[in-house]
């Protein structure tokens, strides 16, 4: 599977630039799609969906014509919406079983199978026949996934997955798109970097339209290997002091006080302990670095 997103823009009437010139290579495996809120992955998930056509640019999957061929593109593409929305009170077997006719299996024998294996896939056998509307957010999820996988798709777009669910839930869901990513090209949309750094083997970080940094979550990482610094500080007062004199990447609150993560070649100052480099630190200097360069984008 190849996805070849070349030169994409999108303005909104209200004149937000959704997309900037977007270009971006997307393989087989897992792909994360990382940025804050607001950085245009979901405009760029709906692109590649089908459900909105760019500006200028050209999207196209397996040389399929995303803008052009959208009936082509969407026998062979699965989505999972940021916000999926529809939980009647019909069960999951039976809505598994309207989507599919939907989408053309309409040989009786061959959808039962369909339905009956996704069923088990995600978890739901023993909860097939319970009304949507009383599933658990997780359960949601995964039902989210399994009408996704109908009529095997080459390609699945998830949007923002894991957001709201329990830590529990969060660990099924993800064990779930891991072992679909072995088979299919799944792209993971996310603003939470544990996501990206525990599932895809290729990444691209994305804000205000424009891609950041595109490559291996372990190779930025071993980039920056030797120059991520940390200490506690006690006060407000010496963290701001700190804020003003170094790259100070994240501050996290532990057991109330301060911890700082600071980008250094060298050690910045006594008190630092070199620590391991973590994809957070990958995602937020990319962002400060950002920010910096283009400050209207703040
Ligand atoms: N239909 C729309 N009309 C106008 N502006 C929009 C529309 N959809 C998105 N936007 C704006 O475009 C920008 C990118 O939004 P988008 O939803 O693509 O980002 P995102 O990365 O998915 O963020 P989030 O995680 O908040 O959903 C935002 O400033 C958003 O307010």
């Amino acid at each position: 599977m190849s996805l070849e997103i070349v030169g994409v823009s999108k303005t909104y009437g209200n004149g937000v630039k959704a997309l900037k010139n977007l270009t971006l290579s997307i393989g087989n495996n897992m792909f994360g799609l990382l940025g804050p809120n607001g950085a245009g992955k979901s405009s760029l998930m709906r692109t590649i969906a089908t459900l909105q056509d760019p500006d200028s640019g050209s999207v196209t999957l397996d040389g399929i014509d995303v803008v052009k061929q959208k009936n082509e593109v969407r026998r062979i593409l699965g989505y999972l919406p940021q916000e999926f929305g529809v939980y009647p009170r019909m069960s999951a077997l039976d809505m598994l079983h309207h989507l599919a006719v939907l989408k053309g299996i309409t040989a009786a024998g061959e959808r039962r199978e369909m339905v009956d294996a996704l069923l088990h896939q995600t978890n739901l056998w023993d909860a097939g026949k319970k009304s949507l509307s009383t599933y658990s957010g997780g359960m949601k999820q995964r039902f989210g996934i399994a009408q996704a996988l109908l009529a095997n798709p080459r390609l699945i777009i998830v949007d923002e997955p894991t957001a709201g669910l329990d830590p529990a839930e969060r660990n099924r869901f993800l064990n779930l798109l891991a072992s679909i990513g072995r088979d299919v090209t799944v792209i993971l949309s996310t603003h939470i970097v544990e996501d990206v750094r525990e599932l895809c083997p290729r990444m691209a970080i994305i804000a205000a339209g424009e891609v950041l940094l595109e490559g291996s979550p372990s190779e930025t990482l071993r980039a920056l290997e030797g120059q991520i610094w940390s200490r506690i500080v006690p006060s407000d007062a010496e963290l701001k002091e700190l804020e003003a004199t170094m790259h100070v990447i994240s501050t996290h609150l532990v057991s109330g006080q301060h911890e700082v993560r600071v980008f250094s070649a060298a050690s910045p100052g006594s008190g630092f302990e070199p620590v391991p480099s973590h994809l957070e630190d990958v995602y937020f200097l990319n962002l400060s670095e950002h920010g910096r360069r283009i400050p209207a984008a703040a």
